[in-house]
Parts: C-alpha cells; sequence; structure tokens
C-alpha cells in the first residue's frame, strides 16, 4: 500500500496497465487498487475506526431530526427529508433526484476506501498541542484566571480527560501535523452546533485583512470568526470589479469547508452559517466601542452597521439586518497564536494584484521548473499540498488565494491551511481557468487525490449531488441553499476540466515514453 510514491512524476513510466480504473474505484472493495498513502496523508486516528456504516448513516438521520426538531425544516418531524427532497426539486429535471438519494451518496462517498485508508497512530511530535501535566494545588490557585464578567461565562471545570473538554478545545487538541480534523470526527456535530446556537457573550472586531469580520466568544470560552452576508446567493459577482475588489461571502466560507471535507483534504477550519441577532448579539454586548459607533437604523428601519476596515467599511456598504437578523459565517478560531504560532507564505503564483500588471508565472512558460527547484516544493509534499489547494480554488473559483499558512511547529512538513475563502463562488457562469495554471505548468498531484475526484465525477458521488448533502446540515440551508444550483453544477463542470488538464498530462507523456499505449482513464 506505501509502495506508490505520492510523487509519481507525469513523465515517469506510468505503473503497470490497469483494467478499467473508473469501475474499480465505483466498486466497493478497493483492495486490487494500488492507492498508495504517501508519506503526506493524513494519519488515521484510531477513533473513526469505531464508526460503522451503519453509525454514520444513523448519524446523518439523526441530523436530519436534530434540525427539524429545532424548527429548522421546512415542514419538521418524520417528514423532514421528504419535505426538503420537495424543495430542491428546483434544480434541472433531468437531474431532479430526492435529497434522500443525495444524502446516501454522501454516506456512500464518506465510507469509501479512499476515505478511510488505514494509517498508523499519530505520534507524540505530531499534534499541534499538548496537554500540560496535572499542575500542583498550589500553582493552580495562583495561576487560576478569574473573568472580569463572571456572569458570562462558565466556570471551567476540564480536567485531563477529553470528555470534560468543549466542543472547540477537543477540535484544538486534535489537530495534528497532516489534518484539523478526523474523517468523520464525532466531534464535528456538536462543534458546528455551538457555532450556529451557542450564546454570544462578546463582539469585537477582528484587526487584519481588508474587509468587516468579527471575533465573537462564547460561555465556554471558545471564539469564532464571523464573517456577515452582505451579496444575495444568485448575484454573480460584477464582471468590471477585479478579484481583489471582490465582496467576501459568508456562503462561500461554509461552502468551503463542506467542499475542502468532500475532498478528503480537512484543511478549512469547521464553518457553520447562523442567523445573528445584530442588536443582541453584536450591538448591546460589544465592549469595540469603534464597532459600536458604526450602527445605524436604516431608512426602512433595518439595523445595520459598518465597522472599520480598509474597503467596504462604510455607509454605503454597511451590513444590515432583516429587520436585525443578519446571516453570517462562524468559523471556529484556531489555537491563538501564542500556543500555535503559523508561518505565512506568499504563494509563488500569486496574482499581480494591480490592474496592468502581469506576474511571472503569467509570461514564463517554464515557470514551475522553477518553482520545483525552490526549497520548500523541492521536497516533500508541499507542492502536492499546493496542487490540491489549486484544485480546491479553481473549484470553487476563488482568485484570491495570495498567500497561505501552516503551524510552524512543523517546519516544512506538514498541510497548507485554507483559510480566507471568502471570495470564492462569485461567479457559476463562467470558470477561471487561470487558476489551475499551477496544475497546468506542472502536472503533478497527489495520487490519492486524484482518484478522489474521479470518484466524484462518477454518478453514484456526483461532486455537486454530495455538496447539495453536506450544505444541507448547515443550519442556514433553512433561510436559503447555500449554493444555488447553478453554483452546484458548475462544480461538476469545473471539475470535468480538472480531470481533462490531467488527461493531457497524462497523454503528453504518454506519448513521449510510452508511444503506443493507451489511456484507460
Ligand atoms: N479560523 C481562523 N482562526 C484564526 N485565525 C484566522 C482564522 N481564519 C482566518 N484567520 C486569520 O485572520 C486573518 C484575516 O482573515 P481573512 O484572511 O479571512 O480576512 P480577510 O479580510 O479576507 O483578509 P484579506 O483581505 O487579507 O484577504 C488571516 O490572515 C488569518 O491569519
Ligand atoms: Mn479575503
Amino acid at each position: 500500500l506505501t509502495s506508490l510514491s505520492i510523487y509519481h512524476q507525469p513523465c515517469d513510466p506510468p505503473p503497470p496497465p490497469r483494467t478499467d480504473i473508473l469501475r474499480v474505484l465505483a466498486h466497493t472493495s478497493y483492495t486490487s487498487v494500488g492507492v498508495g498513502r504517501g508519506p503526506a496523508e493524513p494519519p488515521t486516528d484510531t477513533l473513526q475506526r469505531h464508526f460503522s456504516n451503519k453509525d454514520a448513516k444513523r448519524g446523518a438521520k439523526g441530523h436530519i431530526q436534530t434540525l427539524s426538531d429545532k424548527g429548522w425544516s421546512v415542514k419538521g418531524g418524520e417528514n423532514a427529508s421528504i419535505s426538503l427532497a420537495g424543495g430542491v426539486g428546483h434544480h434541472d429535471s433531468n437531474q431532479a433526484e430526492p435529497l434522500e438519494s443525495d444524502l446516501s451518496k454522501l454516506e456512500a462517498l464518506f465510507d469509501h476506501p479512499l476515505y478511510n485508508i488505514p494509517s498508523p497512530a499519530v505520534p507524540e511530535e505530531d499534534w499541534l498541542l499538548k496537554v500540560k501535566p496535572k499542575v500542583k494545588a498550589i500553582e493552580k490557585s495562583s495561576q487560576m484566571w478569574v473573568s472580569a464578567s463572571q456572569e458570562a461565562y462558565e466556570d471551567v471545570q476540564w480536567t485531563s480527560d477529553s470528555n470534560s473538554h468543549p466542543p472547540w478545545l477537543r477540535f484544538h487538541l486534535n489537530i495534528s501535523r497532516w489534518q484539523l480534523y478526523l474523517h468523520r470526527d464525532p466531534n464535528m456535530e456538536p462543534l458546528t452546533q455551538q457555532l450556529a446556537t451557542h450564546r454570544i457573550v462578546s463582539a469585537v472586531q477582528k484587526s487584519g485583512g481588508t474587509q468587516l469580520k468579527l471575533v465573537m466568544s462564547f460561555p465556554n470560552y471558545g471564539q469564532a470568526m464571523l464573517k456577515p452576508m452582505k451579496q444575495e446567493r444568485d448575484e454573480e459577482t460584477n464582471y468590471n470589479l477585479y478579484y481583489f475588489s471582490d465582496f467576501e461571502r459568508h456562503n462561500a466560507e461554509i461552502a468551503a469547508f463542506h467542499l475542502d471535507r468532500i475532498l478528503g483534504y480537512r484543511r478549512v477550519p469547521p464553518v457553520a452559517g447562523r442567523l445573528v441577532d445584530v442588536v443582541k448579539e453584536i450591538k448591546d454586548i460589544t465592549t469595540d466601542r469603534k464597532l459600536a459607533r458604526t450602527f445605524f437604523t436604516s431608512p426602512v428601519g433595518n439595523v445595520c452597521f459598518y465597522g472599520q476596515c480598509s474597503y467596504y467599511c462604510s455607509t454605503e456598504h454597511a451590513v444590515c439586518g432583516r429587520p436585525r437578523h443578519l446571516e453570517a459565517s462562524l468559523a471556529v478560531m484556531l489555537p491563538d497564536l501564542s500556543l500555535a504560532s503559523r508561518r505565512t507564505w506568499r504563494s509563488p503564483w500569486r496574482r499581480s494584484y494591480s490592474r496592468s500588471k502581469l506576474a511571472k508565472w503569467e509570461t514564463e512558460p517554464d515557470y514551475c521548473s522553477t518553482v520545483k527547484k525552490t526549497p520548500p516544493y523541492d521536497k516533500g509534499t508541499r507542492l502536492v499540498d499546493f496542487m490540491d489547494m489549486v484544485i480546491l480554488d479553481f473549484l470553487m473559483g476563488n482568485m484570491d488565494r495570495h498567500h497561505y499558512e501552516t503551524f510552524e511547529k512543523f517546519g516544512n512538513n506538514t498541510f497548507l491551511l485554507h483559510l480566507d475563502n471568502g471570495r470564492a463562488f462569485g461567479r457559476h457562469s463562467k470558470d477561471e481557468p487561470s487558476i489551475l495554471a499551477p496544475l497546468e505548468q506542472c502536472c503533478r498531484i497527489r495520487r490519492s487525490t486524484w482518484l478522489r475526484l474521479r470518484l466524484l465525477s462518477l454518478p453514484q458521488y456526483r461532486l455537486s449531488d454530495v455538496m447539495r448533502a453536506s450544505l444541507f446540515s448547515d443550519p442556514l440551508h433553512r433561510v436559503a441553499p447555500l449554493l444555488s444550483e447553478p453554483h452546484l453544477a458548475a462544480l461538476n463542470r469545473r471539475l470535468k476540466t480538472v480531470l481533462e488538464t490531467l488527461i493531457r498530462c497524462q497523454n503528453a507523456c504518454m506519448s513521449v515514453y510510452f508511444p503506443q499505449a493507451s489511456l484507460s482513464l
């Protein structure tokens, strides 16, 4: 299983000819396909082995019930899935399928061996954080921190037992060298539930970045980054706006989390949608004076605010409740930088961020060969990790990946954090081929990613369907589907383009080394 290199060069001799790989991929028994778990593959934690297919199915159904119990479905209770199936019936009648089938596709996808590749336990040094051994009682009392507004926060009674930890802490403690969370992580449901429903005790502006965002705090000391809704779901980005002037979209942050998980990466911090009460949950509780000063009531009686930031923070660009309910995305905060510092990397394929200049990669045909020789892209998994991110960005139309971050502790041998996806999903009617330039130019991909992409192109796991099913679990789905049908359809179209690019890569090299070989993709 580990014999195949993740660095299989497109121009290396290909592995021995296989029978129809697509057929094998669709087959439930996977042992006959030599999928390598290269050193870059996220380890599978023992926890996930306890999750049988049955548990997973029950989990998914249970979730629908939880949502409907809370009045989050149109009809609720037993009929929840039926009414919701009707609710999504507006997509292309040729493809119309009830939601039940989308959900079972998602379950089947996550049950597939490509998502359940066994791996050894995570070595001690591969965890991002370590729990300190028990502090003595005396030290403890002198170290005890007393909150200024004690009523707002809960008493902390955490022990070394993870059952005593709130979901956000469990999330932090489970971040490892290769992924933010586990496949089928049992903590995801409580974590996203809390983001969506937990009482907000503090809201302040987050500094840094160009657009308005807030840090929200919860009574259990968890925190989340809020991005407000600025654009209707079916509105397309204005064609005359440069990518760097585009608005951020809350639904893009949510959808990116789901897409990243479906691609099997798990490199986007969990995000949930929430209808926030602008008055009760922001204006009344904020201690941020600069923010408080920007609240006003619009001529039609909606409560609005605009905060302070370097773009779009003015009365003209205020975000407004209806009349006080505002849609927003809440992303769980990563561990504080004092506990886990991060390194920021400039993307080698960064756009020029100028209206007139072109970047080097746009003019130099052999640009990739230079990058391949430049650390950290010359060793380890960095280049294929970068390609994973490129594919995510192309699928969701994100042109704004100027930088990416990694956890300092893990050096160069670690996954890339896919933070800041707010400028994705701006346009469904057009694809942006330049986002794929790195893949076109380098022709490199991690084998397991490539296999998963092919899986997602099969009708029984179709990307748009599994995304629809996954997004259905977000609380904001009851307000409106997080991605409109044209956006879901665009995902399939773009996936096809990615696969065609890879076939072109393979063809080009096959013709060099194996002129007579036929391609059995
Ligand atoms: N979930 C998170 N937890 C902790 N920090 C985060 C999280 N998401 C983003 N950040 C940090 O906050 C900074 C700003 O976030 P983000 O990039 O999403 O905002 P932005 O306004 O879109 O920024 P920019 O305008 O530079 O694109 C990021 O550089 C990142 O370091
Ligand atoms: Mn941004």
